[in-house]
């Protein structure tokens, strides 16, 4: 077996792996990338990448079909094997930046074998023993697919299969309304599938159901039925005529089925035993540093199972090369982490929902609101569904969600308020472009102080006691 020592071994070379691996490369560390599969992770091929460019086709097939403004709507022609060519195509478009090429110009040694932990500061990939001082397990998530009766013995899709469908389904049920879920089933419509979401509880169930609604209302609008407090127990049939059972004894047809119940994190088979590695929950065992019960060993991205998005393993990614490459101190925050679901109309949320805030503050918070309706740039454009929402507390926002076209560009300016821990004046006191949707960022801000002012018998006296004085 070959031996290799390293400063740091990082296993998986997706969106948190590779970020760590380039870093600490560029700075100068020894690094080992073990990557058992493809390059990039789920992102790149099984994500966000396809999935948006997937929704990308799906709108311009619905802009179409929908016109407006003046402007007539047509039934688009959607050629699915082209659509499923665009997908192909983003993914290699951004494939390089991932590659092995380039990381192997960026100094890093590449094993692409599955990794697997031998003792507490070894692992073992195909024929090469590896070494290091610091470890970095980023091996992400897999599709959770649950122990439903029936469900092995149909054809099902899963996120690592639905994009390579080579013909549009006459009617695909989705079994789950999160966020997989729902961005998939408006694409799957808007290309012309019927599509069916059974959802055991309540669709983008995590989200501020406000806003939720505004999503949900125009996916039903769409031709999407969501089927909620709908737990399926039962699934029956063959290829192309597919049932979902419920627990009320529903039974739901479809000609295809994907499964989008939520992940597990990837830690089958890793070896954590042997180098004393606890999991909590199915997940990896992390501190608010990141670090494992194995100090050498760190975990980022899904597989520490803190929330499953791309930016927030790039963020773990950035954290923990402070301790690793600087032995500085690092802690982790997760009040400013937002997330966005695709739909469209998209629903994008920083730090506490109403109901969180309520749970964790009680009464000492506000709740303002700015309706995309009031923006003038929404009017124009037509469109004018969703809102605003921010939750603030003691002068300072502590959460905000937004639906609407949009919303997950929009989204960033809160991400920065959250993260800075700035007060609402700042939002508030910002000068924006008119007419811009961003508007509505700064009309929610304002909704805080207008009362304050307008409404404030003070004010007032001190406005008259002034203009009494002026000269
Ligand atoms: C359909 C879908 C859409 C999504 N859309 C978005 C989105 O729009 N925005 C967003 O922020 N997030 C999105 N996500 C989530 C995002 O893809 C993940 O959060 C992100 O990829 C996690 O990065 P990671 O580095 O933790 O793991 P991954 O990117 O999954 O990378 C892990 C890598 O480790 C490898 N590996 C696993 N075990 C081993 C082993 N033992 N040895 C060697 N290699 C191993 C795997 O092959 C894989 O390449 C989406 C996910 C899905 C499924
Ligand atoms: N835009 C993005 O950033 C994006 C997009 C897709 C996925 N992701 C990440 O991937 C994660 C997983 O997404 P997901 O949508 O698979 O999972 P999820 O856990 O968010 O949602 C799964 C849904 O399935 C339902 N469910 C579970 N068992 C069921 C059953 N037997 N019958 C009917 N419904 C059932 C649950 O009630 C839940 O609402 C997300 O939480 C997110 O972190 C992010």
């Amino acid at each position: 077996m070959r031996a290799f020592r390293a400063d740091i071994c990082v296993i998986g070379a997706g969106s948190g792996g590779l970020s760590v691996a380039a870093g600490a490369a560029q700075m100068g560390a020894r690094v080992v990338l073990i990557e058992a599969g493809e390059m990039g992770g789920d992102c790149l091929n099984t994500g966000c990448v396809p999935s948006k460019a997937l929704i990308a086709a799906a709108g311009r097939a619905q802009a179409t079909r929908e016109g407006g403004l003046g402007v007539a709507g047509t039934e688009p022609q959607v050629d699915f094997a082209a659509v499923m060519a665009h997908v192909k195509t983003t993914i290699a478009a951004i494939a390089p930046h991932d590659s092995q090429q380039r990381f192997e110009g960026l100094g890093v040694t590449v094993l692409r074998d599955f990794a697997r932990f031998t003792g507490p500061d070894t692992v073992e990939a195909g024929g090469t023993r590896v070494t290091a001082r610091r470890f970095v397990l980023a091996t992400g998530s897999r599709p959770l697919v649950p122990p439903i009766p029936g469900l092995d013995g149909v054809p099902y899709l899963t996120n690592e299969t639905v994009f390579e469908l080579s013909e549009l389904p006459a009617h695909l049920l989705v079994l789950g309304g999160g966020p997989i879920g729902i961005e998939l089933a408006q694409a799957f419509r808007r290309l012309g599938a019927g599509v069916t979401v059974v959802e055991a509880a309540r669709a983008l169930g995590r989200e501020d159901p406000e806003l939720a609604a505004a999503v949900l209302e125009n996916l039903r609008q769409e031709g999407v039925e969501i089927v909620e407090g709908a737990r399926a127990t039962e699934v029956r049939g063959q290829a192309g005529a597919l049932e979902l059972v419920t627990e009320s004894g529903r039974a739901i047809s479809g000609s295809h089925l994907l499964v989008a119940v939520g992940r597990q994190p990837a830690i089958a088979g890793l070896g954590l035993e042997a180098a004393g590695i606890a999991t909590e929950t199915g997940a990896v065992k992390t501190g608010r540093d990141l670090r494992t019960t194995n100090r050498r060993v760190y975990a980022i991205g899904d597989v520490a199972g803190r929330g499953a998005f791309t930016h927030l393993a790039g963020y773990h990614a950035g954290l923990i090369l402070r301790p690793m490459l600087f032995a500085l101190p690092a802690r982790l925050r997760d009040d400013h982490v937002p997330r966005v679901t695709y739909a469209d109309p998209e629903l994008a949320q920083v730090g506490l929902t109403e109901a969180e805030a309520r749970a964790r503050y009680g009464d000492g918070i506000e709740v303002l609101r700015a309706p995309f309706a009031a923006n003038d740039r929404a009017l124009a454009e037509g469109r004018t569904e969703g809102l605003a929402k921010v939750i603030v507390r003691r002068g300072r926002p502590v959460g905000a969600g937004i639906a609407g076209a949009g919303a997950g560009e929009l989204i960033g300016l809160w991400a920065l308020a959250l993260s800075r821990r700035d007060k609402l004046s700042a939002i508030a006191g910002m000068i924006l472009p008119y007419p811009t949707q961003s508007e509505v960022s700064k009309r929610a801000a304002g909704a805080y102080f207008s009362p304050r002012l307008f409404d404030s018998a003070l004010v007032k006296r001190v406005v008259r006691l002034v203009q009494r004085r002026l000269p």
